[in-house]
């Protein structure tokens, strides 16, 4: 395992020891994770690695062994007030939003202003000015007055994404943020996650596109409940930890100036 946390700046997400169990079996067995912020990290590694479990432990969405600290404060710890307003959450597939089908688009990405908001107060032209934003970033503005049931899979997909946009968190966390978006959304999705990061954000992305997760500063690269590689997406030895956790059966290759895995 490498580390280059001599590098980096004060971590903004700090897991140690983590460890954590799903239906009575661990899945994941000591990870020890430092995230710079304004970085842009990708979690890449075959079905089953644990790449969901330990971007949920992240989130404080599942229980766990070890300690998740946010910006150096526990996150245990942090109000949930407190948390929902710095670390913004996609999860994979819209996972729980099948309930949402009769929601206004414009109301769903609303929900994403809930953290900023007093307890029963009307939406600010803040509220209204972020949504607008994250609306047209994600290219879904033109739907605000349809319902989510109404739109296809990758339009919902944007729709999410413009709802976690509409936190504007200093942390993102996304678990597959790519499904079911066709290749130009990808590019859009890219661009905004380098401009996110560029202006101080912390964004961990779960993703199986590999050469988009090559794109990203640091790849960590997960195998069977654990971090086996952690590095940068420059790094031979971050080729080499891919290809070794995918049984060599992708190679990393240098297309136009990127890092692009292909199958083989
Ligand atoms: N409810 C459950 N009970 C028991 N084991 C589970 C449960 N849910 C998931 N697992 C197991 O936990 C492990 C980690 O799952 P996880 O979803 O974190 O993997 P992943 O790396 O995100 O996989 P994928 O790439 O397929 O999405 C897998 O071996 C999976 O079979």
């Amino acid at each position: 395992m490498s580390h280059r946390n001599d590098l980096l700046p004060p971590p903004a997400l700090q897991a140690t020891g983590i460890q954590a169990s799903l239906g009575g079996v661990r899945v994941l067995h000591g990870i020890d994770l430092h995230l710079a912020a304004g970085c842009w990290t990708s979690i890449v590694g075959p079905n089953g690695a644990g790449k969901s479990t330990l971007l949920r432990v992240l989130a404080g969405l599942l229980g766990h062994g070890g300690e998740v600290r946010l910006f150096g404060e526990p996150l245990r710890e942090l109000p949930g007030r407190v948390r929902a307003q710095r670390l913004a959450w996609l999860g994979q597939g819209g996972a729980g939003e099948g309930s949402a089908d009769d929601l206004r688009v414009g109301d769903v990405v609303m929900l994403g202003r809930l953290p900023h908001q007093r307890w029963l107060a009307a939406p600010s032209p803040a509220d209204r000015d972020a949504v607008e934003r994250a609306l047209r970033s994600t290219h879904a503005w033109d739907w605000r007055d349809r319902t989510l049931g109404e739109l296809s899979g990758g339009e919902r997909q944007r729709v999410l994404l413009a709802r976690a946009l509409a936190v504007e968190a200093e942390l993102l966390l996304m678990d597959e943020p790519l499904a079911n978006l066709d290749p130009p959304h990808q590019a859009d999705w890219m661009a905004t996650t380098r401009s996110l990061a560029a202006a101080g954000a912390t964004v961990v992305s779960v993703l199986h596109e590999l050469s988009v997760a090559l794109a990203a500063d640091q790849l960590v690269v997960m195998a069977q409940g654990r971090i086996v590689h952690h590095g940068t997406c420059d790094d031979p030895a971050t080729h080499a930890a891919l290809e070794h956790v995918f049984d060599q059966r992708v190679r990393v290759h240098r297309v136009a100036g990127q890092w692009i895995a292909l199958p083989r």
